[in-house]
């Protein structure tokens, strides 16, 4: 089942193009990974999806939602880790997730049977009462993973989360994930890095606005490695 389909967008800031006639659509319950090297374009079509920035050209329809004309529905559907990490470090795991609930309407015991539900899927329900500032980089990763999932989204974005984390918190980040969409959440998670990609994980290739390929990794990597098809299509490009 479609889940998130984005069809003929196009984005430019001022003269510079930066999406260009963009279209992939991705299925349920699937690990999809946004592959691009940096300036692809990953940042802004993110941007679209979350209505951070609005085009006429184009559309984005997320689990049957038009994001133009039921933004609501849209954005009720998806939950989103932005790049910059977006904590109250002075609050504890559990204050940060009931403030987000609340913002996300849900109160008291609904809230508290979402939070919970969230900690145990990210494996961080031991470290609820703890303050923010005290989780390392990857706890605080997964504390933000937790509270995009707290309204029960059917898309989760995450644009480049392992930016900034050690080896083992950015392999334990990207296991975690990886068993979200074993549940049926569609994930959809930016990167500029092979490595967090499994061979039957959907990939969308990015670069200068353009998808260069979609399909399974080990279908785009075809008989040599996902990096060195990666480079091809990139460099490909660039040395054009
Ligand atoms: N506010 C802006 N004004 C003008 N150009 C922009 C703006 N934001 C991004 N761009 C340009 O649009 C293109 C796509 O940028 P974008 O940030 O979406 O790429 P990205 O794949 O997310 O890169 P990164 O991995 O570096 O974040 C780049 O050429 C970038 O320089």
């Amino acid at each position: 089942m479609t889940m998130l389909e984005v069809h003929d967008v196009t984005y430019q800031y001022g003269a510079k193009r930066a999406l260009d006639d963009v279209s992939f659509a991705l299925d349920a319950g699937r690990f999809c990974a946004l592959l691009g090297p940096n300036g692809a374009g990953k940042s802004t079509l993110f941007s679209l999806m979350t209505r951070l920035l609005v085009t006429r050209h184009g559309t984005i329809t997320v689990a049957g939602h038009d994001i133009a004309s039921d933004p609501r529905g849209a954005l009720a559907s998806i939950g989103v880790v932005f790049q910059q990490q977006t904590l109250d470090l002075d609050m504890t795991v559990l204050q940060n997730l009931r403030y987000f609930a609340a913002l996300q309407g849900l109160s008291g015991k609904a809230a508290q049977k979402n939070i919970d539900a969230a900690l145990d899927r990210l494996d961080m329900r031991e470290r609820a009462r703890e303050k923010a500032r005290a989780l390392n980089g990857g706890h605080r990763r997964r504390m933000e993973i937790a509270r995009a999932l707290i309204h029960d989204p059917k898309v989760l974005l995450l644009d480049e989360p392992t930016v900034g984390l050690d080896t083992a918190s950015r392999q334990a980040i990207t296991a975690h994930v990886h068993d979200l969409a074993d549940t049926g959440l569609l994930v959809f998670w930016a990167t500029h890095l092979v490595d967090e990609i499994r061979e039957t994980d959907e990939v969308v290739v990015l670069h200068q606005g353009k998808v260069r390929a979609q399909g399974t990794a080990a279908s785009i990597a075809g008989t040599g490695s996902l990096t060195d098809a990666f480079m091809a299509m990139t460099a490909r490009e660039q040395a054009a």
